[in-house]
């Protein structure tokens, strides 16, 4: 591959998958986490995720909601895999000139964050930088002996689900960024805090965990992560679009002009994406999933991935969703 060719994902793929070697723990550093035998009674979840300003988040934008979102997308991994979390460690790189009174902002964001879902900072690392704001962390979670869900394990014939709307955080972006949406002040507000401030569902990690057969969360786009999730058990997913929940506001920027494809790839969702048998499928629907698709087997000539499709007719879509370009 040439040297403008990459992306996160072959990186990941050429560079650190070797380092991982059989360890059982990396899970072949295709699933989002690692999974450690701890005692007789759990497994821990362990699950890292950084944020940069300029990337993920605003420069500009409020540094309690930089840290509250920190914690989310990262708890959206532990959830999705129907851990419970109770600790995290924390790496800040300040640029030169961050104020004390924003270093408060940034851990007032935390404390909240952490009383709410119930955590406690084990620990971390603290140095400035010459770039922008970067900050990481690695959550922990715990899950009974052999009981973490995995992206893998879908099987052919299972359905697939969400755990709740798609595309507001991608809303929130656009709005953000002066784009026309058509929308009410009130729903602007809403998907505007979407994307500062994922929902998360960390009372759904026990229902997925006894009903789902594989489960990830969604953060490059609900196309792409389906993707990955299809290619990981070699099966094709297929979604219908029009089962994908959206939101009052989503369906008033579709109206607006908003091409509904950009709302299944836009990312920033942070919703759980799982696949589970019938009767799995039956109690995540009655815990408040939406079932969007379905898992298929692959014929000869189709490669594993995700597809969407609406009105009986596959949709071709370009860009599945986000992905870093290195
Ligand atoms: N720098 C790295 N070193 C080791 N493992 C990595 C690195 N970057 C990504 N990974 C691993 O690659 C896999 C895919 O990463 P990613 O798509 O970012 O997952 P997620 O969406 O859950 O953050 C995960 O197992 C992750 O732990
Ligand atoms: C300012 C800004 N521009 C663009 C985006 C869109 N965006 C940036 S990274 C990303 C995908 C998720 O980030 P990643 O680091 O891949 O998270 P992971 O999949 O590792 O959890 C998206 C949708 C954003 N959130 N903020
Ligand atoms: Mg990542």
């Amino acid at each position: 591959m040439s040297e403008h060719q990459h992306d996160e994902f072959s990186i990941i793929d050429q560079l650190f998958k070797p380092l991982a070697g059989l360890a059982k723990e990396a899970r072949g550093l295709i699933d989002d986490v690692a999974v450690i035998a701890a005692d007789s009674h759990h497994d821990l979840v362990i699950s890292t995720d950084a944020m940069v300003a300029g990337i993920h988040f605003f420069e500009n934008d409020p540094l309690d909601l930089v840290a509250r979102k920190l914690m989310r997308v990262n708890l959206s991994d532990i959830i999705a895999k129907g851990a419970i979390p109770y600790g995290y460690t924390l790496v800040t790189a300040w640029p030169r000139g961050t104020t004390y009174s924003e270093k408060q902002d940034f851990v007032r964001g935390l404390k909240i964050e952490q009383d709410r879902f119930g955590l406690d900072l084990f620990g971390g690392d603290t140095v400035s930088t010459y770039g922008p704001l970067h900050v990481s962390m690695t959550i922990f979670g715990r899950v009974p002996p052999g009981r973490a869900l995995s992206r893998l394990g879908a099987r052919p014939g299972d359905k697939l689900l969400v755990s709740g709307y798609i595309g507001q955080g991608y809303l929130g972006l656009k709005a953000l960024q002066g784009e026309f949406l058509g929308v009410t002040h009130a729903d602007e507000n809403d998907i505007i805090s979407a994307y500062h401030l994922p929902e998360i569902r960390p009372d759904l990690a026990v229902c997925v965990r006894d009903h789902a057969r594989a489960s990830m969360d969604i953060s490059d786009g609900l196309l792409a992560d389906a993707d990955h999730m299809a290619r990981a058990n070699k099966i094709m997913i297929r979604i219908d679009l029009n089962k994908v929940p959206t939101s009052l506001a989503a369906r008033t920027a579709m109206g607006a002009g908003l091409s509904p494809v950009e709302l299944v790839t836009g990312g920033d969702d942070y919703q759980i994406l799982c696949a589970a048998d019938d009767a799995g499928a039956r109690a995540l629907v009655m815990s408040g999933f939406y079932e969007i698709g379905t898992c298929l087997g692959l014929s000869d000539d189709t490669p594993a991935g995700a597809e969407l499709w609406a009105d009986g007719r596959r949709i071709d879509v370009a860009t599945k969703g986000y992905s870093h370009p290195l």
